[in-house]
């Protein structure tokens, strides 16, 4: 893929070259190389995110800037309920302050910082192909910003730092992995996520054709194959949770969520007369289906008008945001852009070559 290509491209500089000067002119700046990894853990195994940052020293590294004062160190920016959930848990087994950034303040600057300074990021999904969208710096906004996490917050972004939490809906991730598991007995988010692959969503989903006897119902604009129900047809059939696959309750229940939320962005970028749409969090995981049904959620309501995008780091918009908020300590650039100078301190600039979302430890 032209990703694959392009990271190549990125690895195959050398980095002492890669380093050196910045073009744009602010070459006082002394220039750190870095590469940015991302690592997560689920809530619940928030002992394990302990560890990792305890074990790999991380909370000392809250201070490796030189012209951080004492007072600075040991302070860890965090965003997201976890900020205010585990602020405790952290000041006691790591000695760490959590310095809580709004939520929507990070999901917008993760998002403004990705789509403006990494590429490729953001893609479409069209009869089953990842399409790479070139983004122009000049007419990046408005945008929709619709951020599937547990919840659903949907954002009208106008620029850097303006925004507007225009809606949200409850029916998201956290529903499809809770209902999910209720449903199908599934002990893991991936393991649900596999069996939607193997199911088939008309077993369960009421069909237009199942209410018209098999035909099309064109005055209304629906095919004989549309939903015209979700889980449907378990009304009309003498069969109990058993009798089902639980690969066929893991499609339908994928396609109406993601169909749904599809629907409620559609709505809501109607509302504003945007028609570029953004969707990140964990939700997505890159997952065909998911993509294919929030893609076509929209393009049928919009006719065609507004377009579903998709970014690459979908699940860390909070996090880079959070990070970019270090204003002082650390300006990043990719390929000759340098965002925030905060004089009179120098500010080391952290170059990174990649992001890579699915690097581990
Ligand atoms: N491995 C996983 N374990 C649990 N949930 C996952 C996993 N991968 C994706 N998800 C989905 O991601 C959602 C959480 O998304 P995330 O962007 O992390 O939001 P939040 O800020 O609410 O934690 C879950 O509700 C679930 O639908
Ligand atoms: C409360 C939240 C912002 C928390 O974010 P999350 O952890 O789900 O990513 C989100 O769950 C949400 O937007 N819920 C939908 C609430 C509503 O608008 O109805």
């Amino acid at each position: 893929s032209s990703n694959n290509n392009n990271e190549a491209d990125d690895k195959g500089k050398k980095s002492s070259n890669d380093c050196v000067g910045i073009p744009n002119g602010s070459s006082d700046y002394p220039v750190l190389c870095g590469r940015l990894h991302f690592a997560k853990f689920e809530t619940s195994k928030i002992n394990d995110c302990l560890e990792f940052i305890s074990s790999k020293q991380l909370h000392q590294c809250a201070d490796w800037h030189h012209e951080s004062s004492s007072h600075d160190k040991n302070i860890i920016k965090a965003t997201g309920g976890g900020a205010y959930k585990f602020a405790d848990l952290f000041k006691e087994k790591l000695g760490v302050s959590l310095d809580k950034v709004d939520e929507m303040d990070c999901l917008v600057a993760g998002s403004n910082f990705l789509l403006k300074t990494v590429h490729p990021e953001a893609f479409t999904y069209v009869d089953g192909r990842e399409e790479y969208v070139q983004i122009d710096h000049n007419d990046l906004y408005p945008y929709l910003l619709v951020n599937i996490g547990s919840g659903v917050s949907m954002i009208k972004v106008d620029g850097d730092g303006k925004f507007e939490r225009v809606s949200g809906t409850s029916v998201g991730g956290g529903t499809f992995w809770g209902l999910g598991k209720l449903l199908t007995k599934c002990k893991s988010f991936d393991e649900l996520l596999e069996l939607s692959q193997k199911g088939n969503n008309r077993v369960i989903d009421m069909l237009v054709g199942d209410i018209y006897g098999g035909v099309d119902c064109p005055k209304i604009g629906l095919s004989s194959t549309a939903i015209a129900s979700s889980f449907g047809k378990a009304i009309s059939e003498n069969k109990e949770l058993e009798d089902y696959r639980p690969e066929d309750i893991s499609r339908s229940l994928l396609r109406l969520i993601s169909n749904n939320i599809g629907q409620i962005s559609y709505l809501n970028a109607l509302r504003f007369g945007l028609n570029r749409i953004f969707f990140g969090g964990f939700f997505i995981r890159g997952h065909a289906y998911t993509m294919d049904t929030i893609s076509v959620a929209v393009h049928f309501w919009s006719k065609g008008q507004a377009k579903a995008m998709f970014l690459r780091h979908e699940g860390f918009l909070g996090a880079l945001g959070a990070f970019t908020s270090y204003e002082n300590h650390v300006a990043i650039k990719h390929r000759g852009f340098c965002t925030a100078a905060v004089p009179p301190a120098p500010i080391p600039v952290l170059r990174y070559q990649t992001l890579d979302p699915f690097h581990t430890y």
